[in-house]
């Protein structure tokens, strides 16, 4: 007679982790969890590494060589780490895969129908240019809108097609007309904010997006729009939608930071010249296209600080300061 089948036993919740070598730079097995330990430890050392900085710089002479030494150490724990072009690549699989793939789709349905009237020739014109600053791909919804030229530009370009660029570095456009060419109807900033390490880096980011901004028409030929208004995406009226900002950033650094919170964001925005015209906030992202005019409502840019706008043990501390 067979005998019965002991019970299988049940999965250990304790198992020793599997040791191995991590996976190669590249590899499509990098899972989710260990994309996002990569990404949060790069933003770590990073944030580490622009405070020993900002120490060196500020000390006095016989702390600077420890405060240099720091800066060296951190720089050395990044590059063991992989650097740069092992996060890019943590963010372009894991990331991507964990929020549901590529945030520039959420620009393309918000700035489509735009592109699709202006293709049927009612608006005609010129075709629409996009800047992307930190682009990991040139294959993304963007770069297959018809009628939308983009231009790629990163800190380490992991393609052809993209330009290895400091954003903060690029060659200014020259004032006025002279200058169109190299001004763009759209920036994109996307999860790039929150690659700056320091507050005062965000704003100064965030401020010289305008500078790559295609004025208002208002100022260049009189009329009063960007060569007219433009029937928005969702066809609510004929509220502008060029020039503007796309800005992506995790959802916590504006729903659960110490700092930063969504009105104050917009005081922020307003102050620069923009003006919320499109937001969507998904369980990890928070997507939000960000209309120029060039002048803020009082006239002249404001300054913001870091202060507390909300309590609470579990709250971020990611903040945006203008100086
Ligand atoms: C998390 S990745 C975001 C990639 C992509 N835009 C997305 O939405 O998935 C951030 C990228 O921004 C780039 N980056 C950060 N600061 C930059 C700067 N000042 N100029 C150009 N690229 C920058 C980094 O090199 C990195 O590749």
């Amino acid at each position: 007679m067979p005998r019965p089948k002991p019970p299988r036993k049940p999965l250990s919740h304790t198992r020793p982790p599997r040791f191995g070598p991590p996976p190669a730079t590249g590899s499509p097995t990098l899972s989710s969890k260990h994309a996002r330990r990569l990404i949060r430890a790069h933003h770590a050392l990073h944030k580490a590494r622009a405070r020993a900085l900002a120490a060196a710089t500020t000390t006095v002479a016989d702390a600077d060589a420890d405060a240099a030494a720091a800066v060296a150490d951190l720089d050395a724990r990044i590059a063991r780490a992989g650097g740069l072009p092992r996060y890019q690549l943590a963010s372009r699989q894991g990331q991507a895969r964990e929020r549901g793939g590529d945030a520039s789709r959420v620009l393309v349905g918000w700035v489509a129908g735009v592109e699709e009237e202006r293709r049927r020739g009612r608006r005609g014109g010129k075709s629409r240019s996009l800047l992307e600053v930190g682009a990991l791909s040139v294959a993304n919804a963007c770069g297959r809108v018809r009628g939308l030229a983009v231009t790629r530009i990163d800190l380490n370009a992991l393609e052809g097609g993209i330009e290895r660029q400091d954003f903060m570095a690029r060659p200014l456009p020259a004032p006025g007309p002279a200058g169109d060419a190299d001004r763009f109807d759209v920036v994109s900033l996307s999860l790039v904010l929150n690659y700056v390490p320091d507050p005062v880096g965000r704003g100064d980011m965030l401020r010289r997006t305008c500078l790559f901004l295609r004025r208002c028409a208002g100022e260049s030929d009189g009329r009063g729009g960007d060569g007219g208004t433009e029937a928005d995406a969702e066809g609510d009226g004929e509220r502008r939608l060029f020039p503007s900002l796309f800005l992506v950033l995790p959802a916590p650094c504006v729903t659960n930071s110490r700092y930063l919170t969504e009105e104050h964001l917009e005081k922020i925005m307003g102050s620069l010249g923009f003006r919320l015209a499109r937001r969507k906030l998904s369980s990890k992202l928070v997507y939000y296209l960000w209309v120029y005019d060039g002048s803020s409502k009082s006239g002249k840019e404001a300054r913001f600080g870091k202060s507390e706008l909300r309590k609470g043990s579990n709250r971020n501390n990611f903040c945006i300061v203008l100086k």
